[in-house]
């Protein structure tokens, strides 16, 4: 119970509806007495008179009538009672669930991306639904029903003892049995049910992987070879189902067994008592059917509380581990930090943990606001490394990283990250419309706004060539977008937000070199204020910047203006060269 105790606070947050939920449930319980009371007076008197005439038929007939409208009445407020128990204590794990999903969501949005590396996508999923549900069972039905076992066994008990302690003896002595075997059966079921939940989960895996890749499926005629994959999975997850259902099957008829059990017990030791003048009353018999009958469900529950416990604490650890993670990158500054926009680089070296590749060696450049500074260099030589550490998604191992002279360490990060409109290299577009995916980097932009960026990211006309215009869906429940045309949304979602600082990763690498010429004119005009890196393959996006970095390896291998570099041998002027001959054949 160690880790449920972090739920603490929440009991603590909802305590009106659960001391609500107590109470309801300790008064339906005692309610729940009068029916086998009533019973048991009503068998009584019609044997009396049936057996000696002392009491008139008449008589008899109206004590029934009575006995049964009390019987009425009280199993329907016994039924409102139920209905409010479940009001205030599910509704209450129904809050505890929405809170708890929310700070689990909020702690993964603080983590950083290294923490995605070493999880996997189903992992975190499976915390913020399967496990926090988990969780809800135990703060819901499971508290639930302890209250209930809890207390309908004290009231019931107690008004046994009062009337026969020995024939309360024999009732309760079959009922540890039936706890045990349920608490059994019920482990059995988690087990088998854990299995074919991964099962599920690997099925589900599979299915979706199948969907994003259906047309390399079927560019590679791979229907055949997934089709007897996907066979080969769901027997598997046939056969764990068959094994599920086998004892889910056993449940019913074990606790109808245990109750008849119970039941024959108290007529026979019952009827042996009143036979020898021990229990003076015969209704007294079915009085006590009645209560074995009410207390089973509440025995048999207990295991199958405690076995909903030991799933709740397991699934609680799990959510605890993640909860305990304090992210790699805190904001070390509290206070609001405006940022303009000038940025240096100090001999800053940095290693990816995880593959223990340096991706930067002794960096150091500045670049002043309002400047453009353009990073070239062969692929994996560390130029969206560089626009990652302005960003601190990573804090560097070695050197400084400056913006407006100012450790970035010891910025407001979410300042800093507000003051920085961000292009990366695979544009990510959500599930929505065109116009909100633009309006992502600024919130309240009206429509004039988010058609200004997209024409001065060229991709206005392609837009209003969509039937819905600006409304267009994207993605899985709507139309896809060719590369460049992403790419694009992407450049009017970092331009509407209007930040001092822009960075682009070879984000124009997908459009044609007229569209690139076109768009690196607007952001010419764009970008005059602001401070810009763009990370290219392309000699035509880096040459009008104020700077130009190659990078080599981690390390700066050439820097200087375009005029500069072209009149230097190395990288750059054989990649101008190269592109200029390329683009002389086209
Ligand atoms: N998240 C990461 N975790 C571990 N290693 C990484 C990570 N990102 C990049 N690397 C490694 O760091 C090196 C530099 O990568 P980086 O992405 O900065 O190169 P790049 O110059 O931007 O490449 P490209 O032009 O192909 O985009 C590479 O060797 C890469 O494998």
């Amino acid at each position: 119970m160690k880790e449920l105790q972090y739920l603490n606070k929440y009991f603590a947050k909802y305590k009106f509806q659960f001391l609500l939920g107590i109470f309801i449930t300790i008064v339906a319980q005692i309610f729940s007495l009068f029916t086998p009371e009533l019973i048991k007076d009503s068998i009584n008197s019609v044997l009396s008179t049936a057996q000696d005439g002392s009491i008139h038929p008449e008589k008899v007939k109206g004590m029934l009538t009575n006995n049964l409208l009390l019987i009425l009445a009280t199993t329907l407020i016994g039924g409102i009672l139920t209905f409010f128990m479940r009001q205030t204590l599910i509704v209450m794990s129904r809050h505890v669930e929405f809170d708890l999903k929310n700070e689990v969501f909020r702690q993964y949005e603080n983590l950083s991306p290294s923490f995605y590396k070493k999880n996997r996508t189903g992992d975190l999923m499976n915390r913020i639904s399967e496990d926090v549900g988990r969780v809800r069972q135990y703060v819901g039905p499971a508290i639930m029903y302890a209250l209930n076992t809890v207390i309908s066994f004290a009231v019931i008990t107690t008004h046994m003892f009062t009337i026969s302690p020995k024939l309360t003896f024999y009732t309760l002595l079959p009922l540890p049995i039936l706890a045990y075997s349920i608490f059994w059966i019920s482990q059995q079921i988690n087990k088998r049910s854990t299995l074919y939940q991964q099962n599920l989960s690997k099925l589900s895996s599979f299915t979706q992987e199948m969907f994003s890749g259906i047309r390399i499926v079927k560019a590679y005629s791979l229907e055949k070879q997934k089709q007897d994959d996907f066979t080969e999975l769901s027997r598997d997850s046939v056969a764990k189902n068959l094994s599920l259902a086998k004892v889910n099957a056993l449940f019913g008829p074990f606790m109808i067994l245990l109750i008849g059990i119970s039941n024959l017990v108290v007529i026979y030791v019952g009827g042996m008592m009143y036979i020898n003048g021990n229990i003076a009353e015969i209704g007294i018999i079915a009085q006590f059917v009645i209560y074995i009958n009410r207390l089973t469900w509440p025995v048999a529950s207990l295991g199958w509380i405690s076995s909903m416990v030991q799933e709740a604490e397991a699934s609680q650890k799990r959510i605890n581990e993640f909860l305990k993670i304090q992210p790699d990158i805190q904001n070390n500054n509290p206070t609001h930090t405006p940022v303009l926009g000038q940025i240096a680089f100090n001999n800053v070296t940095f290693t990816y943990e995880d593959t223990n590749i340096t991706a930067l060696k002794n960096v150091s450049f500045t670049v002043n606001k309002g400047e453009t500074l353009a990073i070239l260099g062969r692929t994996g030589s560390g130029k969206s490394t560089i626009l990652s550490l302005i960003s601190r998604l990573y804090d560097v191992d070695k050197g400084k990283i400056t913006v407006d002279n100012e450790n970035v360490e010891d910025l407001n990060l979410y300042d800093l990250r507000n003051s920085i409109g961000f292009v990366p290299q695979d544009a990510f577009l959500f599930s929505d419309t065109i116009s909100n995916n633009i309006k992502f980097g600024k919130e309240e932009a009206s429509h004039d706004e988010i058609v200004a960026v997209a024409q001065k990211s060229m991709v206005h006309n392609n837009i209003i060539g969509f039937n819905k215009q600006y409304e267009t869906i994207l993605g899985e429940r709507g139309i896809t977008l060719s590369g460049g045309q992403k790419q694009r949304v992407s450049i009017a979602r970092a331009m509407i937000k209007d930040a001092p600082i822009l960075l682009l990763d070879d984000c124009l690498s997908a459009v044609d070199t007229e569209t690139e010429e076109a768009i690196l004119n607007n952001l010419l005009e764009f970008c005059k204020d602001k401070t810009t890196i763009i990370v290219s393959h392309r000699v035509s996006s880096a040459k009008n910047a104020d700077k130009i970095i190659i990078l080599e390896d981690g390390e700066i291998l050439q820097q200087g203006t375009h005029n500069q570099l072209i009149n230097q041998q190395g990288y750059y002027k054989e990649l101008y060269l190269k592109q200029l001959s390329e683009k002389e054949l086209q």
